[in-house]
């Protein structure tokens, strides 16, 4: 591999830096500074209110009119900036390069609409599959794949509230996004079908080395889901590095105080078990060996760690979000 190749490799696919967002004088969003590389799995906490779903709509260009964004957003693979891109620029990257899967999956749905149809409207715009019919093949064996077999032809509110919200991250992972952002994606949903969806978009990422931008106010959804994480209090990230390294040894008073409020032993049986962790793509150069320690001090892990895995194949973990660290430098 060239130089010039292995630099594009590594590159981060999401890039914001000084992004500050207001509404007339009062500054909603301060000076946050994000990166997520290929693969990566990022996660973005705070209280509610502290700016995360204005950060996430910036990032995606769906600010209300009201509201603006200053800074710079750049998307690998997409040459122009991405704050103040028009329109028809920003509809061509949405969809694509990059998809969102919000909250309320009524909001991302047509509800006169069948939900194959929608999936193959998606492919179709972005020209991911070519002609009516291949777009409702290739609609019906995505739904197949994220749970939803023979929906084709069901309309939004003939589907459960769990059931939508697979067709929402479907529309979101039709055409492969270089990053996928979820917003709180299983916040409105019933206990029992939020790890299900958990381990879809999971699942989803890794099957085509997405990179994933995860916001919540779980925390232990985070340690399941995200390899980093940004903490963000009163509109500014206050701390941000590896999942491991900021649940064992939070710094700011916030995340202390909600890592406190937090019970995150209690969540590991609520949440899925993620079979063979696996480094995020160019996270360590081929043949690298790594150490790993998982994020969970339990009997099972304390009897092994660490583990030793290496780039190529990753490792077999089943406890969520364990730190990576190269052992050879
Ligand atoms: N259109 C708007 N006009 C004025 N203020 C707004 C607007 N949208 C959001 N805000 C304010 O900006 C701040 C950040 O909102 P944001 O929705 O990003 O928070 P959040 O961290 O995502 O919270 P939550 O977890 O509750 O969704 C809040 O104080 C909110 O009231």
């Amino acid at each position: 591999m060239t130089d010039v190749l292995r630099d594009e490799a590594r590159a981060d696919v999401l890039s914001v830096q000084g992004l500050t967002v207001t509404v007339r004088d009062k500054t909603l969003v301060a000076d946050v500074d994000l990166t997520v590389g290929p693969g990566e799995r990022v996660g973005l906490i705070g209280e509610s209110g502290s700016g995360k779903s204005l950060t996430a709509l910036s990032i995606i260009g769906l600010l209300p009119e009201d509201v603006h964004a200053a800074g710079s957003v750049r998307l690998a693979g997409v040459s122009h900036e991405l704050l103040g891109a028009d329109e028809r620029q920003m509809s061509r990257v949405r969809g694509s390069s990059l998809a969102m899967v919000f909250q309320e999956p009524m909001t991302a749905l047509n509800p006169t609409m069948r939900v194959g149809d929608q999936v193959a409207e998606a492919m179709l715009i972005h020209h991911t599959v070519s002609g009516r019919r291949a777009g409702r093949v290739a609609a019906a064996e995505l739904l197949d794949r994220v749970g939803l077999p023979g929906t084709s032809r069901s309309y939004p509110h003939q589907l459960s509230g769990g059931q939508r919200q697979r067709v929402v991250v479907a529309l979101a992972l039709a055409n492969d996004p270089a990053l996928l952002i979820c917003d709180e994606p299983t916040t409105a949903l019933d206990v029992t079908v939020q790890a299900m969806i958990l381990d879809l978009i999971m699942k989803g990422v890794a099957a085509r080395s997405s990179a994933l931008l995860f916001i919540t106010h779980d925390l232990a959804v985070v340690a399941t889901v995200c390899q980093r994480v940004l903490v963000m209090y009163g509109g500014r990230v206050v701390e941000s590095g590896p999942v491991a390294e900021i649940f064992t040894n939070p710094r700011h008073r916030y995340t202390q105080g909600l890592l406190a409020a937090s019970d995150l032993e209690s969540a590991e049986g609520r949440l899925p078990t993620i079979p063979g962790n696996v480094p995020a793509a160019g996270q360590f150069p081929s043949g690298c060996v790594f150490r790993t320690r998982c994020s969970f001090a339990t009997d099972t892990c304390a009897s092994s760690p660490p583990w030793e895995g290496t780039a190529d194949h990753g490792f077999a973990c089943h406890h969520p979000a364990p730190s990576l660290e190269p052992a050879h430098a």
